[in-house]
């Protein structure tokens, strides 16, 4: 039997199988034996190279966003519409079938976004190019699930479920749960937190259909058994999902409001404009636009540093990384204007957390700094937030 069919018979017999005290444990034993049959349908078969023709694409800019849709949901049209590369749309299914790149340029960052064939039920367990698609999404920052609002609300459902089976974990933080496997001792089991999802016991036979008989588990949360699993097949991802429901050009405005206060959701119509999902995508994606101001000098407001508290993080220390790889050595102290300073300026270390359109000033070991108060001139909104702050708790020097 292949490992797709025994994933189905252990998914038939948990539909079976009435959820109550008793049956708790078998429950939690079988989520785990589907667990680890997901993931060993993840390792490519023996010999293959992975990937997959024209869908490994050079991560660009400052970060990545995938557009992950069943057909005709209207991706490659967004796509045209929001970088100016043209990928092919059409009225039939499957116009699109490579991985298309193309760049969003927004706030002075460069955003790359990859239009994607559609995908569709069973996408998770090879069905079309589905695979592929699914590994580029994880590849991604942040994912827009394209779905048509004419179409079933089940498909959202449908195309998470996919994404989930894979590993994905949309709009969920990692499980509060420290797990670390040992070569001796058997398993200590503490919590931090009540715990009502899972006990102790279950807890000992999921380790053991892992074959796990030494480690440390400590619960910080109330978590369930699907995050323990989680935790223990430690490859899950976590991204950022955005639904966008595209299309609302073409159905009632009842609609159009049910499917806008959806969680998570974003309505637009390719047809109409999209600013507003443009301002939603850089939000959700968290960058930090940080200006580098030379001694003595303007900053240039065109050109910031670009961090992420996802990826890499934003304290000052990752500033200086971005500049120079000497950097951090070479600082004294720096130099932050901006929402981050208490005061403007305010003499930081390393450890400093950046905000979006601060500015720094690495000042050297061996170097004056200028002090005083800085006022910048150009066409960003750094200089009047800086100025809004100082007003809101105005400093002395
Ligand atoms: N009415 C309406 N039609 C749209 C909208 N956006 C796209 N379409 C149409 O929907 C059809 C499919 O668009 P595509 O961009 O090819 O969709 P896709 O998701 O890339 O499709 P595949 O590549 O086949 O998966 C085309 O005929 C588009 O013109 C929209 O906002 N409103
Ligand atoms: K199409
Ligand atoms: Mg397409």
């Amino acid at each position: 039997m292949g490992i797709i069919e025994r994933i189905k018979e252990i998914e038939a017999e948990m539909a079976r199988t009435q959820k109550n005290k008793a049956t708790e444990y078998h429950l939690g034993q079988l989520k785990a034996k589907i667990a680890k049959l997901r993931t060993q349908l993840l390792e490519p078969p023996k010999g293959a190279s992975g990937g997959g023709e024209g869908f490994e694409v050079t991560k660009y800019g400052h970060g990545r966003v995938a557009l992950i849709g069943f057909p005709s949901v209207g991706k490659s049209t967004l796509l045209t519409m929001l970088t100016g590369t043209h990928s092919e749309a059409a009225s039939y299914e499957f116009t699109t079938l490579t991985c298309i790149p193309g760049v969003i340029h927004y706030n002075d960052t460069k955003i790359q976004l990859l239009d994607l064939p559609g995908i569709i039920e069973g996408a998770s367990e090879g069905k079309g190019r589905g695979r592929q698609v699914i590994a580029v999404a994880k590849s991604s920052d942040l994912v827009l699930m394209v779905l048509d609002a004419s179409k079933s609300e089940g498909h959202r459902q449908i195309l998470t479920k996919e994404l989930e089976a894979v590993g994905l974990r949309l709009n969920k933080k990692p499980p509060q749960i420290y797990f670390k496997k040992k070569k001796t001792g058997g398993i200590s089991f503490n919590t931090t937190a009540p715990l009502t999802h899972i006990d102790e016991k279950l807890c000992y036979q999921i380790l053991h259909e892992y074959k796990i008989h030494n480690a440390e588990v400590l619960f910080r949360e109330n978590a369930t058994v699907d995050d323990f699993i989680d935790v223990i097949e430690g490859n899950r991802k976590y991204i950022k999902c955005v639904y966008v429901y595209n299309k609302i050009d073409v159905v009632g405005i009842d609609d159009v409001d049910r499917l806008a206060r959806q969680p998570n959701s974003i309505v637009i119509s390719c047809n109409l404009k999209a600013n507003r999902l443009l301002a939603r995508m850089w939000d959700e994606m968290g960058l930090v636009r940080v200006y580098s101001k030379p001694q003595g000098q303007q900053p240039d407001f065109d050109e910031p540093f670009v961090l992420s508290s996802d990826r890499g993080g934003c304290t000052v220390e990752d500033f200086c990384n971005h500049v120079h790889r000497t950097l951090v050595k070479d600082m004294k102290y720096a130099l932050v204007w901006g929402t981050s300073a208490r005061h403007n300026p305010q003499n930081c270390g390393l450890s400093q957390h950046l905000e979006d359109e601060d500015v720094v000033q690495v000042v050297k070991k061996k170097e004056r700094d200028e002090g005083g108060r800085g006022r910048f001139k150009s066409h960003s909104n750094a200089p009047a937030r800086i100025a809004d702050r100082e007003k809101k708790a105005p400093l002395k020097q």
